[in-house]
């Protein structure tokens, strides 16, 4: 068992309203269990807009390590993944959610489970519910899409091979962006032991997580939420979303939330909380959220990258000396998990030296 299915395993949810998310499309006002009113969701439109790196930039290590320090958060161009592939994942995601409800329910994520159908995990740690559902799977889908397409075995097929594919894809992506992101530091690859083709056997863990957020068509479509706000406690996530609307934010410090625009093919990189320790904290893992749109529904496909299971990861040697301790112990990424599935975003410190020291 990897270590993210064994965290999920321990860490069940026992609120199925947790799991089931609303037959939205048959919905025309914004239930009361979802209206976030005690929970403003004020919306800045501040100006600026998050980096974008070119890949084949000589420049892009450079650039990434500044976009990592001062954003948390990149969109990449030119990173090598076919756009008919990313069309493709986009039509299968639309696919996917808009079957009758019954037929996703019957790939319903299991309250102890990771896989399937269902709202974000982290919608436990909040009082109102997400205006979104999602799917994830790691590996091939199969198991569910004989469940979502029972008589269809031509579209059961279809939707594995893209996703397997785009799994394929995206791993090799993340491995090079997390490659970029070590060299930036001044990292050597020979400290990330399991990078090292002779370690294959120590395979990164990885997540693909599909995303859908429907239409709100309430005049108080402002106070539905689509994804609270949250870090990705995977090493890095790269998302594909669809450029209907600008919904996802990052939250900067001194200024508040700022949308990421849509950029037509390029891929939203995240930092997360496995960087920010492998970092010594020097790369920030970006706060963000989703919003709703009363005219446009969006869909998003996210990736997680992380390290192979048992693997602690603690901060890179060469950042460390007498002024620069470590600021975290070494942490496997089930460790970070169990402690996010309690302590939801306040997990992370639970690992920081100079916190644990201080009580
Ligand atoms: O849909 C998005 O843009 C973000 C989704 C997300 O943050 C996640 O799946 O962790
Ligand atoms: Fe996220």
């Amino acid at each position: 068992m990897n270590s993210i299915t064994e965290s999920f395993k321990s860490n069940p949810i026992h609120d199925l309203n947790n799991i089931i998310p609303l037959d939205f499309k048959t919905l025309n006002k914004l239930p009361d269990s979802h209206k976030w009113t005690d929970h403003p969701i004020a919306n800045s439109f501040t100006v600026g807009s998050v980096p974008i790196i070119n890949l084949s930039d000589p420049d892009a290590i450079s650039l990434i390590r500044h976009a990592c320090e001062k954003w948390g958060v990149f969109q990449v161009t030119n990173h090598g993944i076919p756009l008919n592939l990313l069309k493709q994942v986009e039509l299968q995601t639309l696919r996917l959610f808009s079957l009758p409800v019954d037929q996703k329910l019957s790939a319903l994520r299991s309250p102890d489970g990771i896989t399937g159908y269902g709202q974000p995990r982290i919608s436990t740690f909040f009082p109102k519910l997400m205006w979104s559902e999602g799917f994830s799977m790691m590996g091939s889908p199969i198991e569910h899409a004989t469940k979502l397409w029972p008589h269809q075995q031509d579209h059961q097929a279809n939707f594995c091979n893209i996703m397997e594919e785009y799994q394929k894809e995206m791993k090799k992506e993340s491995e090079k962006i997390f490659k970029l992101m070590v060299e930036s530091l001044g990292g050597t690859l020979d400290e990330v032991e399991w990078l090292k083709p002779t370690m294959s056997c120590k395979d990164p863990q990885t997540l693909l997580q599909l995303n859908s957020y429907p239409v709100c068509t309430d005049s108080d479509f402002g106070c539905a939420m689509g994804f609270a706000p949250h870090t990705d406690s995977s090493f890095l996530r790269v998302l594909y979303q669809s450029t209907t609307t600008m919904a996802l934010q990052i939250f900067r410090d001194n200024i508040g939330w700022m949308p990421v625009h849509p950029i037509s093919g390029a891929l939203v990189v995240n930092v997360g909380d496995l960087m920010h320790i492998l970092s010594n904290g020097q790369f920030n893992s970006v706060l963000h959220r989703v919003l709703v749109n009363n005219t446009h529904p969006r869909v998003s496909a996210a990736y997680f990258y992380g390290p192979p299971r048992d693997v602690k990861i603690s901060p890179l040697i060469n950042l460390i000396d007498h002024d620069h301790p470590p600021l975290f112990c070494p942490v496997s990424w089930k460790e970070l998990l169990d402690a996010k599935a309690k302590h939801f975003n306040k997990g992370l410190e639970l690992f920081r030296n100079d916190i644990v020291t201080a009580k």
